[in-house]
């Protein structure tokens, strides 16, 4: 019989047999405190709880820059990146600290796993971390994601760790993905400007509506809710749904699973891209952009077609053969992107030209296409 709990709840995560649950560091540290050790031995409860239950859990943890400040006895986020790396490199150590031994409380091990965003980017190493990721969870072992924040520069960041857990449930197909934070879900404002914030309870992940509702982040979180937002979009591509729910609401994973209306579903409403579409569609930098025309949108669009240089019209940055290049219209809208198989100056020249011109214009030909359809994905 359904509980009274089910009856206005929802079945999106009641069958999830893999979950994603990403912890942002506002929660961790009790804004700011340290880390809140009592509150991250609750999640681990409940993460072991779910475990024993069969499902499977990968966790992706902030706070390691809060943590090390507060060791560190700063008082005030740093700007400078040596700093913060400093301070993430002291604090990564009390959070995996911590985190092995609530686990090993409940016998369970766990595994420090720190990711930069070359690691997802490089196919290679994407399909290492994928294996491996996928062993330690066959392994029944819990994979503690941060990002690595001691090596990483502001333009290789993933930056907020909502866009890190989207990418993890690409990698591992996971059917949802968990944001814990310090506001119920996400509200039609900012609840912390706007007390008459409504909460959203549920919607579709690119409905875009919401994205005028999702602001900025606190003063230890990074990305806020629009981060969030984007990372449900991320997460919807393959085909996981996206709760985004307060952290201190007691036992919020188990009632979250046991389909209780917590939170903020947000849920995808489009089929699962392949694999190879999605680490496409994953990949954050872009070298170059190419101005497409009508035409070229419409087959792109309609058809999943190859881009050819015909439906060209202009080219800026400077991308080499291989680099990953937006495509956009010519209102300047996001429209594809994809992997360039001419460079930016061989790329200009061949603007409007039909494939069967690239060799007298270049004197070789890589491929008759700009961008082979394999290599490009829709937005
Ligand atoms: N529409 C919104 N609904 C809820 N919270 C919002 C909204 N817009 C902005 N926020 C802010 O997002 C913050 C949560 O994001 P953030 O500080 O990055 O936390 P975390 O560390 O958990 O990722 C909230 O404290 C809130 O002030
Ligand atoms: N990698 C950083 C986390 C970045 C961050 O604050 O992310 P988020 O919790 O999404 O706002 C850290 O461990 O401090």
């Amino acid at each position: 019989m359904e509980t009274k709990q089910q009856a206005g709840g929802r079945k999106a995560l009641t069958g999830a047999r893999r979950v994603v649950v990403k912890i942002g560091s506002a929660l961790l540290t009790n804004d700011g405190r340290g880390l809140d050790e009592p509150a991250i031995g609750g999640w681990v409860d409940q993460i072991a709880a779910l475990h024993l239950a069969g499902v499977e859990v990968v966790l992706v943890s902030s706070g390691a820059v809060a943590a090390g400040m507060v060791r560190l006895g700063w008082q005030v986020r740093p700007s400078a990146v040596h700093e913060l790396q400093a301070a993430a490199a002291v604090g990564q150590n009390g959070l995996t600290e911590c985190y092995e031994g609530h686990f090993a409380r409940h016998g369970l091990l766990t595994a420090q796993v720190l990711l930069t965003h070359d690691d997802l980017s490089n196919r290679k190493r994407y399909l290492n971390a994928r294996s491996a990721l996928r062993t330690l969870v066959d392994l029944r072992v819990v994979p503690v994601i941060n990002e690595n924040d001691t090596v990483v520069t502001d333009e290789i960041r993933f930056g907020d760790n909502d866009t890190l857990g989207a990418l993890v449930a690409n990698l591992l197909e996971a059917d949802a993905l968990v944001i814990l934070t310090d506001q119920e879900g996400l509200y039609d404002a900012d609840p912390r400007h706007n007390p008459a914030a409504t909460l959203i309870h549920e919607g579709r992940a690119d409905d875009p509506a919401f994205t005028a509702m999702a602001g900025g982040g606190g003063a230890l979180g990074r990305g806020g809710m629009a981060t969030k937002l984007q990372a449900a979009r991320l997460a919807a591509r393959s085909g996981a749904c996206t709760v985004i729910a307060s952290g201190r609401q007691p036992e919020v994973l188990s009632r979250l699973v046991a389909g209780e209306r917590l939170g903020t579903l947000l849920s995808p409403d489009q089929a699962p891209m392949a694999a190879r579409k999605r680490w496409l569609a994953g990949q954050l930098q872009v070298r170059g952009s190419l101005t497409l025309d009508a035409g070229a949108v419409k087959v792109l669009q309609s058809r999943g077609s190859s881009l050819l240089p015909v439906g060209v019209r202009a080219v800026s940055g400077n991308f080499v053969r291989g680099d990953m290049v937006l495509c956009v219209d010519e209102q300047g809208r996001r429209i594809a992107k994809g992997l360039v198989n001419y460079g930016a100056e061989d790329a200009a020249r061949l603007l409007g030209k039909p494939s069967h011109q690239i060799e007298a214009i270049l004197g070789f030909m890589e491929a008759p296409e700009l961008i082979h359809r394999d290599n490009l994905v829709v937005l």
